[in-house]
């Protein structure tokens, strides 16, 4: 990896983008508990004051939702619902396709004791952490990925099953975000199926370094194996940077 540092500090501008939920904060319960790890605010924006480096965070979570979880505000740069929402706004039609699929997953949510709706801006999240009766967590997110429309994206997650109203994903998002920047270099970091997108869109991207955070199959150049390796590899990179 020494030397996919190397070649980022002889680029700009730099992309450092990663996912929220599992890299940068632990997982918890309750999603509104899942703050950053003690280390991550300062060393994020080590990294952000680094001349030519933007930060983003490329979230499943709507970007207000991401905000106000992360404490943090400007200069990084927010992409929620799994790219379909960035932080210039939000489509209105998209919201009220929402809706419409709020009315069809909540009552078999509703059914099932410690189940959970989370409504996004662009997507609805059916959250069984915290239901007891395994098997009848299984079936809901059964249930729930047939109630989704054909015009709809079904994402599973950790504990979790995402429905979103468009078919935007963290890897056409990163690349837009990239495009936007003019960006020559690339870090992505994530820990879940919906991150493999952005590892994907990078693959064959010079000047790109990507970063799975645990176990699983991927399609990312390295691994870390918990959140104290991504703090571990941050540092790095804010050293390589000049951050
Ligand atoms: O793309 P991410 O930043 O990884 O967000 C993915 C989902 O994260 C949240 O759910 C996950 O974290 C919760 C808090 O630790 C946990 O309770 C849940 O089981 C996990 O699936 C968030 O609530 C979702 O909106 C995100 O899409």
């Amino acid at each position: 990896m020494s030397a996919d540092l190397t070649d980022l500090a002889n680029r700009r501008p730099v992309l450092v983008a990663s996912d929220y939920d599992g890299v940068l904060a632990r997982l918890r319960d309750v999603p509104g508990e899942a703050v950053l790890e003690d280390w991550a605010p300062d060393l994020l924006r080590r990294l952000a004051g680094a001349e030519g480096v933007t930060v983003a965070l490329v979230s499943g979570r709507g970007v207000d939702d991401l905000r106000t979880t992360s404490g943090l505000g400007e200069p990084f740069r927010f992409v929620g619902s799994h790219g379909a929402e960035y932080d210039d706004g939000l489509d209105p039609a998209v919201a009220a396709e929402r809706d419409l699929l709020v009315d069809a997953v909540q009552p078999l949510v509703d059914a099932v004791p410690g189940a959970r709706l989370e409504v996004k801006p662009a997507a609805v999240a059916v959250h069984v952490r915290t239901v007891a009766d395994r098997p009848a967590a299984a079936a809901l997110l059964e249930r729930a990925a047939a109630a989704a429309g054909p015009h709809h994206t079904a994402k599973p997650g950790k504990d979790v099953l995402e429905i979103a109203v468009t078919d935007a994903d963290k890897g056409t998002a990163v690349l837009r975000l990239a495009e936007q920047l003019g960006a020559d270099g690339v870090v992505y970091l994530g820990d879940d199926v919906t991150d493999e997108d952005a590892f994907t869109a990078l693959a064959d991207r010079p000047g790109a370094l990507t970063v799975k955070v645990g176990d699983g199959d991927t399609a990312a150049r390295v691994r870390v194996a918990d959140l104290d390796g991504v703090r571990d590899l941050l540092e790095e990179l804010a050293a390589a940077l000049g951050g």
